[in-house]
């Protein structure tokens, strides 16, 4: 594979590939030129729209294998987390769509069943893939369906619980299954963990394959160096057992390492399993994230994820921001925190940067851990730390945490330590999408008995969060922020602990309270704004805890407006809902008292940037005003509609 650093437009083969049958009636040597105009496809591509570009790249030969042996789409091909599918959904007749992909209306950055018959299982959170795959495999012996299922799954995503238990499962059934290790040692920084380090051991065989009867039958098939590579290894192994890969012990037949980007020895490889294959099989292709397009190659993050950029230059194109991002004061928050006690440790599940550990890392490098993709493992290891008498920050995205519920349940509340949550991407995420949306954490850890839960209104708050979850060592401790920046407020020098339960008034008005959970508080006043502006006087409150609720703060809002209206970036049964609760048991909802909770709409809201997802879910100013009218007038309201429907009121 030669490296293209210029990006050339001229396609001719991929002009003609309406949809992956084309590629089964090509030969080699046209399929080796497909991926090199595939590549430069997909660099053009993504140069316009952003996305995870170094992944994809890294694929680009295993996809067009994949799809000119294997018959798609009935068989089922699998990729796990679904971000470097790009170059598969250019094959599979959405090239055009890739114009609009991430873009509101727009192709996911994903796989999506909605989106494709190419996409027999959607995925975004990682290590799901050899499960799914096993499921169509086991469906397949019972009659539903009758094709192949090839699980594509990264080493980054091997770290994860989920695989290990997948692989457990699938080596006793004994089920014909087609794994894929897509090996470049990368996750979204290098690769961490003993396991990453057993590929690189396998990487330092020779080429071997699995020494069951199957294998051996497929080893005659195998092109060099596979044909001596396996007679090397079945003595190696019969000589010392230890030596074999994990897999073989699990049941799996062990092809590799393989060259992933030497497309005919690939196409050869596959085309020997697809016809010898009687059980699960797992091929170790050794690929390079980035692949083929040098600024990628060369940068440090191999353009996991990357805005518009020049395709010629690889340039990103960067806008200044306006006010810190929240994760960056987060992490020089927690920073300082640890620079005064030393009981403060980190740990992250393989998202130091997007986490802002990384930063963390560098001030205390023997305080911060990597677990790699093992959310459950990152909160059970923290409730350790914490039993111990540390002070373990999680700093983990809110849809990953969903992960790890038993393990907050079971392992930290039940028990009462003092783990502190730092829990980052809350609320909507914009492009990701519904996958990534941070929606569910204030409703799954306000019910826990014992769990405080906060949320930043803005990155000042959030330095005194922190101070507060480091000074709070009576139990567990949650705070939740936005993807993105700030809102340009300025930082206090030092954070300073929060009374636990006391909630702020930010303006106070007279016939309706807007009590706000989070970041929507800058909606809130501009809602109230709106409202001076046709004669209604509003206060504006901002909660700062779900748990345990500010309830003198509540009862008085309750008493002294006509309206409360609580406002969280969250789904249903989160803040509002326990601001119910309170209220009804106190016996406030039994008059004339009007009351809505705003959350998140009961749906999952397609990507677009936030704050059209924020418009579309009827968090936005005008809506949060027209609820308030509304609510005056004793009329339900319409969360989710996409205009403001604001009418005056004489
Ligand atoms: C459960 C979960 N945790 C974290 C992530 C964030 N994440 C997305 S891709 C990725 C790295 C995956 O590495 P690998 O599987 O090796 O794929 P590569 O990007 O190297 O192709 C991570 C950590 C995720 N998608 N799902
Ligand atoms: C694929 C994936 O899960 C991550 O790469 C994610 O897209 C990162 O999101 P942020 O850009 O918010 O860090
Ligand atoms: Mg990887």
């Amino acid at each position: 594979m030669g490296i293209a650093t210029k990006p050339e437009h001229s396609t001719p083969i991929l002009d003609r590939i309406k949809s992956p049958e084309a590629l089964r009636q090509m030969s080699d040597a046209d399929l080796v030129r497909l991926a090199d105009e595939l590549r430069r496809d997909t660099i053009a591509k993504v140069a316009a729209t952003g996305g995870h570009l170094g992944s994809t790249l890294g694929v680009v030969e295993l996809t067009v294998a994949i799809h000119a042996v294997f018959d798609t789409p009935r068989d089922k091909l699998i990729w796990d987390v679904g971000h470097q599918a790009y170059a598969h959904k250019i094959l599979t007749g959405r090239r055009e769509a890739m114009a609009t992909l991430r873009q509101d209306g727009g192709l996911s950055g994903f796989t999506k069943r909605a989106e494709s018959e190419y996409d027999p299982f959607g995925a975004a959170h990682s290590s799901t893939s050899i499960s799914a795959g096993l499921g169509f495999a086991t469906a397949r012996s019972f009659g539903f369906g009758d094709g192949d299922a090839i699980a594509v799954i990264g080493d980054g995503a091997m770290s994860a619980g989920m695989a290990y238990e997948a692989m457990n499962n699938a080596g006793t059934m004994g089920k014909r299954l087609f794994v894929i290790l897509n090996d470049n040692e990368m996750s979204i920084s290098p690769s961490v963990g003993a396991f990453s380090k057993h590929l690189s051991a396998l990487c330092t065989q020779a080429p071997a394959i699995g020494m069951d009867v199957m294998m051996r039958k497929a080893a005659s098939m195998l092109p060099e160096p596979f044909k001596t590579g396996a007679a090397r290894a079945r003595q190696a192994v019969g000589a010392l057992a230890g030596t074999s890969s994990l897999f073989e012990h699990m049941g799996f037949s062990y092809i590799g390492p393989v060259d992933g980007h030497d497309l005919p020895q690939l196409l050869a490889i596959l085309r020997t399993v697809r016809n010898v294959a009687d059980g699960p099989v797992l091929i170790h292709a050794i690929t390079r994230k980035g692949a083929g397009y040098a600024p990628a190659e060369n940068s440090a993050d191999k353009y996991h994820g990357v805005g518009s950029f020049d395709a010629e230059t690889g340039a990103l194109s960067k806008s200044k921001p306006s006010a810190p991002a929240y994760t960056k004061v987060f992490a020089k928050a927690l920073c300082d925190e640890a620079d005064r006690d030393p009981g403060v440790v980190a740990i992250t599940a393989a998202m130091a940067s997007g986490t802002g550990l990384d930063v963390f890392s560098q001030a205390h490098p023997e305080r911060m851990f990597d677990v790699g993709i093992a959310e459950q493992h990152a909160v059970t290891f923290a409730a350790g730390l914490a039993a111990a008498g540390m002070k373990p920050f999680c700093a983990i995205y809110s849809t990953f945490l969903q992960r790890a519920y038993d393990q907050i349940v079971h392992d930290v509340a039940i028990q009462g330590l003092p783990v502190r949550f730092a829990i980052d991407r809350a609320g909507l995420v914009g492009a990701d999408g519904p996958t990534h949306a941070g929606a569910f954490d204030v409703a799954y850890l306000s019910n826990l008995p014992g769990f405080t839960v906060m949320a930043a209104a803005d990155e000042a708050e959030l330095v005194h969060m922190v101070a507060t979850a480091t000074a709070h060592d009576s139990g567990p401790i949650a705070f939740r922020y936005p993807r993105g920046e700030g809102t340009g407020v300025a930082l206090p020098e030092r954070g300073t602990p929060i009374p636990i339960g006391k909630g702020r008034v930010i303006r106070e008005g007279r016939d309706i309270a807007f009590l706000s959970f989070g970041t929507r508080l800058g909606e809130c006043e501009k809602a109230a704004d709106i409202l001076a502006a046709r004669g209604l006087s509003a206060t504006v409150a901002d909660a700062r805890f779900a748990k345990p609720l500010d309830i003198e703060l509540i009862e008085r809002l309750a008493s002294s407006h006509d309206a409360l209206i609580t406002v969280e970036e969250g789904a249903g049964g989160g803040f509002g809902a326990r601001v119910l609760e309170h209220l009804a048991a106190a016996g406030r909802l039994d008059g004339s008292f009007a009351i809505r909770t705003l959350t998140l709409p009961d749906h999952f809201e397609a990507h677009a940037s936030p704050s059209v997802m924020y418009e579309r879910s009827g968090l936005a100013a005008p809506h949060l005003a027209d609820a308030a009218i509304a609510s005056l007038e004793g009329n339900q309201i319409e969360i989710g509609h996409p205009k403001s429907r604001l009418f005056a009121i004489t």
